[in-house]
């Protein structure tokens, strides 16, 4: 497995742009909060960690993961942030819901962001059960939260290189 015994988090040893000049905008679902909270708190302070403003980071709760795609559209249409990460957690049921809500969002995430030109970061779980999702929320396999912001401000930073 991809994943077995990695912290997918550890960007030891690589080249992390500053993110003093950016600004971001983090939508979170409501769904299966205990997790998606600890992704949000990851990304955040990734963020801060590489040198985002406070005050250049908005924070913006939906209902589902299945809302993150309309919530990013919006934010995109309203205000001028560099970049956008999404954080969700969505959990495998008993019926096909999982897979229509995951194909959704990927798919809807990657429209926006070519609607915009702007970095739209799917930072979604899609874990089959909710250890799985813990392991990845901040446990033994890193923090999802912490790889989606550092996507954003890579992908940031290449706008900026070109232009954007
Ligand atoms: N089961 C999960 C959901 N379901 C809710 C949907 O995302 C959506 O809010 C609803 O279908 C109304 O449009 N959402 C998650 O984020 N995680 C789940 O496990
Ligand atoms: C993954 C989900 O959408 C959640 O609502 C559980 O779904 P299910 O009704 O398939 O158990």
């Amino acid at each position: 497995m991809a994943t077995q015994l990695k912290n997918l988090s550890d960007f030891s040893g690589t080249t992390i742009p500053s993110a003093a000049p950016f600004s971001f905008a983090i939508i979170a679902a409501e769904w299966n909060t205990e997790v998606t909270l600890a992704l949000y708190n990851g990304a955040y302070q990734a963020l801060v960690d590489n040198g985002a403003l406070p005050e250049n980071i908005q924070a913006h709760w939906v209902p589902g993961s299945f809302e993150l795609t309309a919530a990013a559209d919006m934010v995109l249409k309203a205000t001028a942030v560099d970049a956008v990460i999404c954080l969700g957690c969505v959990i495998q049921g008993e019926t096909r819901h999982f897979d229509f809500i995951c194909d959704a969002v990927a798919n809807g995430l990657s429209n926006v962001a070519i609607k915009y030109s702007k970095p739209v970061i799917f930072g979604v779980l899609t874990p089959d059960n909710q250890q799985q999702a813990v392991d990845r929320a901040g446990g033994k396999h890193g923090n999802k939260g912490i790889e989606a912001a550092v996507t954003a401000i890579k992908m940031t930073a290449l706008a900026k290189t070109l232009g954007i």
